[in-house]
């Protein structure tokens, strides 16, 4: 099994729960069904980060969570790096920022993320294309002529260049941008759907193993989980095929 985004390869370190809820209160609702000793990995978006804080972000980590902070940056270099500087002592492992803000953004917010915590500091991941996003909209609506897939290869090209820790892209490109850059990039896939599941606005799917199979480092999976009638049910479904598909690859 590949190495996990915190370093070693607990499974229950290759199963993010996107927590996509209003308010930390339905949150803390959700994390409270799991017991202390089995603490899932948890992502914290900018819908949660927004009403619940950076404070409350820094006592999950305190509480021993481990926590992938997905603000999804995307500005000027400066305005970016004043950004990452503000989260990078915060404790969490991962943070996100769009490949498409460029090289110079990305080393920017590398460099503020290394000045600002060194050692300590999140592992950046640039989001190439996201899952919602398919050929038709990236040619009709974006203008970007060629595939969504062309399009992530370049994205993932350019973030490798600007030293990002990795990216997140869908399970269908996960193997194959390995293939062409580095085995060695964090490869981080949403859009996590098991057979028959409502994609909602996804369109890029796959099911865990299919995306494990496929060389993605760590899923993440938001309604799947938090919308199921047992949370804790679902998710360790989701852990026995990430397990079994590991297997596999050994
Ligand atoms: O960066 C992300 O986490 C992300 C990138 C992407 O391309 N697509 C994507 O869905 N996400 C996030 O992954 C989660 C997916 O949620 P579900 O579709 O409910 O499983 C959400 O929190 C999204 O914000």
């Amino acid at each position: 099994m590949a190495e996990t985004v915190t370093g070693h390869s607990a499974l229950r370190d290759r199963v993010a729960i996107a927590l996509d809820f209003p308010m930390r209160e339905e949150a803390e609702a959700l994390l409270r069904r799991w017991s202390d000793r089995e603490k899932p990995y948890i992502k914290v978006g900018m819908q949660l980060f927004y009403t619940a804080g950076p404070d409350w972000v820094k006592s999950l980590v305190h509480d021993g969570y481990s926590v992938f902070l997905d603000l999804k940056l995307h500005d000027i270099p400066h305005t970016v790096a004043g950004g990452v500087a503000s989260v990078a002592r915060l404790g969490v492992k991962l943070l996100t920022l769009h490949a498409a803000g460029g090289s110079q953004m990305m080393k920017a917010a590398r460099e503020a993320a290394v000045e600002a915590a060194g050692e300590e500091r999140p592992r950046l991941l640039a989001v190439t294309q996201l899952t919602s996003t398919d050929d038709r909209m990236l040619n009709e609506e974006l203008a970007i002529p060629g595939t969504v897939r062309d399009s992530v290869l370049n994205l993932a090209h350019l973030a490798k260049q600007a030293e990002m820790d990795g990216i997140v892209c869908s399970g269908e490109e996960a193997a194959w941008i390995k293939g062409k850059i580095s085995t060695e990039l964090l490869t981080v896939t949403p859009g996590i759907r098991l057979e028959g599941e409502a994609t909602g606005d996804q369109k890029r799917v796959m099911t865990p193993e299919a995306a494990i199979d496929g060389g993605s480092d760590l899923l993440v999976v938001g309604r799947p989980i938090t919308r199921a009638e047992d949370p804790v049910a679902a998710y360790e479904t989701i852990l026995e095929r990430v397990e079994r598909a590991g297997r596999k690859q050994i």
